[in-house]
């Protein structure tokens, strides 16, 4: 089936870039992203491009280039499911807040809404495509939902599998240029094979085909799931270490050098942080550990919930070792925190380290004062009410938010390092220790900045998994 209109449910930092990437790639194919969220819409319409709800590199000159081209954004969910050939489902599909799995499994209510809407409207046959990241045999429920509601008993639906690799702030670079690209499907029929094939030719407009692989529907689904929680497996397996490093003399910047230069273990992904965050892995692992609990596999549950706990023993430790370096007290202590995403060139801060770090310290009675190139305002005190810890009142004055770094770290007893912007690095850090407090303390939560120099001016210095010499 040659596929020319494709309409994409879910507005969000994954539908936007793919669907604008598709559309650049494929000007013979007309793409519509739509969303409820009637804001997220008028943003991706805004003719001001730095108004575009995701930032990423890159995103505003291809959203230029096909918006109003091949590129529509819109609020008319039911007419865009009407008209298209091929359906992706790229809504949010976060952890459990309630009931049963609370707190681990995904919650599917977004999905499943999407795939009996699609039942409902749809009068033509459609290929449905699961783009969010999904549990896997999810795929058994939407085809039982769209096979058995709505239209379903007239026209026919394919279901496949194609789960999304990119990582925020790399986006473009990442759909452009994927290492591969996933197509699961019913590769037991030809109208499954067709479907597959479908799919294939889309992505086979810029990415060689060698590099798209295809498998059945559980295999992909599960795939993605296990690619994050490897992922993230790295970063904890690297940050345990970077607490040792502490205590040994080591540095684990030298000790990930050295063991990334092992062909067998790649340099990619061992970089000791504060520990990670993004709307992703903890989720996807969680609900990875969730299925395989739901199995029996008890040490395999248990194996993988390691990752989570930590991850949250990095981050609480961080926020520890300011409390403890500055005698024991941060009340009333200010506290600059440069950086609030949950990671750099991106203005995402769901699951960000900072969050963490900072409930902490407000729990300690500190004043923190934040800048971050991309992150506004309100999504920080969004962000904190979120954890329900103390009131927005509270919140709000506990934690004030700045356009310049200088200003942030005026009058500080400290600055926490906690996103790894590169324009930290370029600042003028003799000026930033003139107007602190001394004795002036840094806490490097990225390892980015050059500790020797920052000594030389006067700072007292602490890098994440950088030892002392014993
Ligand atoms: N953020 C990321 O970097 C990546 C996310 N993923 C996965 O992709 C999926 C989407 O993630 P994000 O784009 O980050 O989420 P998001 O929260 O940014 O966007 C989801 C959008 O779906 C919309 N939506 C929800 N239900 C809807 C409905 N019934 N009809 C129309 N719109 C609806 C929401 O209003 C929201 O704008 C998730 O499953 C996530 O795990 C996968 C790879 C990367
Ligand atoms: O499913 C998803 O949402 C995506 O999750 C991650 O992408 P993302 O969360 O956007 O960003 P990453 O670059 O993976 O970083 C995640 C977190 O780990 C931290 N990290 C990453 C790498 C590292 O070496 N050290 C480290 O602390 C980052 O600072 C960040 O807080 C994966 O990299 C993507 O492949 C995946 O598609």
């Amino acid at each position: 089936m040659k596929i020319k209109n494709i309409c994409c449910i879910g507005a969000g930092y994954v539908g936007g870039p793919t669907m604008a990437v598709i559309a650049q790639k494929c000007p013979h194919i007309q793409v519509t992203v739509v969303d409820i969220n009637e804001k997220r819409i008028e943003a991706w319409n805004d003719s001001n491009l730095e108004k575009l709800p995701v930032y990423e590199p890159g995103l505003d000159k291809i959203v230029g280039e096909a918006r109003g081209r091949n590129l529509f954004f819109s609020t008319h969910v039911d007419q865009a499911i009407d008209q298209a050939d091929m359906i992706f489902i790229s809504v949010n599909t976060p952890t459990k807040t309630y009931g049963k799995g609370k707190g681990m499994a995904a919650d599917l209510k977004y999905i499943e809404l999407c795939a009996r809407q699609i039942a409902r409207v749809a009068t033509s046959d459609k290929i449905v495509v699961e783009k969010s990241t999904l549990p896997v045999r999810t795929a058994s429920a939407i085809k039982s939902i769209l096979d058995n509601t709505g239209n379903g008993s007239k026209v026919k639906f394919q279901i496949l599998s194609n789960p999304e690799f990119l990582a925020e702030g790399t986006a473009i670079e990442d759909l452009l240029d994927p290492d591969r690209v996933l197509i699961g499907g019913d590769t037991s029929t030809s109208e499954g094979n067709d479907a597959i094939e479908s799919l294939v030719n889309i992505y086979a407009n810029w990415v060689n085909k060698e590099q798209i692989l295809t498998t059945n529907v559980w295999s992909s689904e599960l795939s993605k799931l296990t690619a994050n929680a490897f992922l993230a497996q790295r970063v904890s397996s690297i940050n345990s270490l970077s607490e040792l490093c502490e205590k040994t003399g080591a540095d684990v910047n030298e000790v990930a050098k050295a063991i990334g230069m092992d062909s067998r273990i790649g340099s990619k992904f061992l970089k000791s942080s504060v520990g990670f965050g993004g709307s992703c892995f903890q989720k996807d692992i969680l609900n990875l550990v969730y299925i395989a609990k739901s199995y029996g596999l008890t040490e395999v549950a248990d194996y993988w919930e390691q990752v989570i706990l930590m991850n949250d023993h990095q981050k609480r430790r961080f926020a520890h070792h300011i409390i403890s370096t500055l005698f024991n007290t941060v009340s009333g202590k200010k506290i600059a925190f440069l950086g609030w995403a949950f990671k750099k060139d991106t203005n995402d801060t769901r699951e960000s380290a900072a969050i963490y770090v900072a409930d902490e310290l407000l729990n300690e009675q500190s004043q923190i004062d934040v800048y971050d190139p991309k992150v506004e305002e309100q999504q920080m005190y969004t962000d904190l009410d979120y954890l329900n810890t103390r009131s927005s009142k509270d919140n709000r004055e506990g934690l004030t938010v700045h356009q310049d770094p200088y200003r942030a770290c005026e009058n500080a007893h400290a600055i926490a390092v906690l996103t790894e912007w590169d324009e930290f690095k370029t600042y003028d850090w003799q000026k930033l220790y003139d107007r602190m407090q001394k004795p002036a303390f840094l806490f490097d939560g990225r390892g980015i900045l050059n500790i020797e120099e920052l000594e030389n001016i006067g700072f007292v210095c602490y890098k994440i998994g950088k030892g002392k010499d014993l």
